[in-house]
């Protein structure tokens, strides 16, 4: 592999004592869409709130390509890392294409006209052209959390850092998203997500990293990390791992029966 993208060298975190990632290591490279998944609580948003620098290692360190994440300046770090944080709801009555138009905040070579081409053009990549008029306020959940992505799409940068962004996406737009989370990736930048749909995750992801209690419990590609055994322990109740007859991936189901 070349230089990684993005790394974590025994990254540790505590909040108040209590240790919430224990000696995280990985490497990922560019043009790859992770999928970081693990039950509530395991570590996933911490985890990339490390990533993205919103917080600091108790020990360890982030590198993007081979610099220290803690080295960067905050514009150097934005021009490299976008990240969208889990709960995002915003109550101002922005216009949507405010919003999606700090995306651009590092663009200030561009012409007010040129501003508004790259906004249309992100909202149409996510098909909410039709939401650019109206206030963020009165926005569904969802709706809301297309107009982020196409603020994030617009950031344009190497690497985006997105935590649970289909948690308020129906079926139809979570796979346009991740369609376009695959497209990103063929543009070569690297894309860390994290993910409760282990179906969505199986589907989509090239690699999945699985972690409990704040440890990297597995690394690798979804048919070797969602197995029938390892699922198996993660979740309390029973759930059955089988392979989807049309795309051979693992296909995760909870059934009624709780585990005895
Ligand atoms: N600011 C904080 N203060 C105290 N504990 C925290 C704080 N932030 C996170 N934690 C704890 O760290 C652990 C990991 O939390 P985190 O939000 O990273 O998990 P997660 O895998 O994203 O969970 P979920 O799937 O429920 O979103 C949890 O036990 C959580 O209670």
């Amino acid at each position: 592999m070349n230089e990684p993208r993005l790394s974590a060298v025994e990254l540790f975190s505590k909040i108040n004592g209590k240790p919430i990632l224990q000696g995280i290591n990985f490497e990922v490279e560019a043009g790859a869409l992770i999928g970081v998944i693990g039950p509530n609580g395991a570590g996933k948003s911490s985890l990339l709130k490390h990533l993205s620098g919103y917080l600091t290692p108790s020990s360890g360190n982030v590198f993007i390509k081979g610099q220290s994440l803690g080295a960067l300046s905050s514009s150097e770090r934005a021009a490299q890392v976008s990240y969208l944080p889990q709960s995002n709801r915003v109550e101002f009555p922005y216009k949507v294409t405010e919003l999606v138009s700090l995306g651009l905040v590092n663009n200030a070579n561009l012409s007010i006209k040129e501003k508004k081409q790259k906004i249309a053009i992100a909202l149409k990549r996510l098909d909410i052209e039709y939401l650019a008029d109206r206030t963020v306020d009165h926005l569904s959940g969802g709706e809301q959390q297309l107009v982020h992505l196409a603020r994030i799409l617009l950031q344009n940068t190497p690497i985006i850092l997105l935590d649970e962004p289909s948690a308020s996406l129906d079926i139809g737009h979570e796979a346009q998203l991740m369609n376009i989370l695959h497209s990103l990736v063929k543009e070569q930048k690297t894309v860390v997500v994290a993910l409760h749909n282990l179906n969505t995750a199986a589907e989509f992801c090239d690699r999945l990293m699985l972690l409990q209690s704040g440890r990297l419990i597995a690394d690798g590609k979804p048919d070797k990390i969602l197995t029938q055994e390892l699922v198996q322990t993660l979740y309390p109740y029973q759930v059955q791992v089988s392979t989807n007859t049309v795309t051979g991936n693992p296909n995760i189901l909870a059934v009624k029966k709780l585990k005895t």
